[in-house]
């Protein structure tokens, strides 16, 4: 069965790589595509430059609950930033010298760069599959649109098991889409920073 490939990631790396923050949750259903789709997106991910350690990974029992924790895993991220500041304000002084920020936490505490929302749907008999379908992508780009936080569809609304395998890696000619997923997560990360300080890219077609 011949597959669309997505096309090629654009070839200059992106120079927010090295300080971007990702977030990627991914449902639990499915569970042999879900582990190859989430190593496919974090092989990308560091291969694009992006630390390992600013990577967080989470994950939810299905589909349905992907646009719920997209939304509350950005907003914890956003209040992990505003704690840290808060602790740096209050705890270092210019008065006492020997004033240290309260937390010793060794993690990031920036605001996600972007999210990757992982899934994989497989058609059964009823039309439950569609119904979660819809409701997964439409949940998701509202929270995208609705956080300013540019969150990756990563989900597969696949008609059979095979074309779920094919679409995540999984046997002869497959495709992880999972590593187009942690491109556009890079790209999407970056290009949002730039034009959030009213830069656009460099790259002028
Ligand atoms: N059938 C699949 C599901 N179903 C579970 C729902 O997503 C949800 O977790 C449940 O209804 C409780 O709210 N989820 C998938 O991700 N993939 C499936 O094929
Ligand atoms: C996507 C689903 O919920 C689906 O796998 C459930 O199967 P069924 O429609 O046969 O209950």
């Amino acid at each position: 069965m011949p597959q669309v490939h997505a096309p090629a990631a654009p070839t200059a790396p992106f120079p927010h790589a090295a300080s971007l923050r990702i977030g990627i949750v991914h449902a639990r259903w499915n569970g042999a595509c879900i582990d190859a789709l989430v190593e496919g997106s974090l092989k990308a991910l560091t291969a694009a430059g992006v630390q390992r350690d600013n990577i967080v990974v989470e994950s939810v029992p299905g589909s349905w609950e992907l646009p719920h924790a997209t939304a509350r895993m950005i907003a914890a991220a956003q209040t992990q930033a505003s704690s840290a500041a808060t602790d740096l304000m209050s705890a270092t002084s210019l008065l006492d010298p020997s004033s240290t920020p309260s937390s010793t936490s060794s993690a990031p505490s920036a605001p996600f760069d972007a999210v990757i929302s992982i899934g994989v749907l497989i058609k059964g008999s009823t039309m439950h599959f569609e119904y979660i379908s819809d409701a997964c992508v439409h949940g998701l780009m509202r929270v995208g649109l609705d956080s300013n936080t540019p969150v990756i569809l990563g989900v597969l609304t696949a008609l059979t098991q095979e074309q779920a395998e094919q679409r995540s890696g999984i046997g002869k000619d497959a495709h992880n889409h999972g590593e187009d997923w942690g491109s556009a997560a890079v790209e999407m990360a970056s290009k949002t920073k730039d034009w959030a300080a009213g830069k656009f890219s460099a790259q002028q077609k």
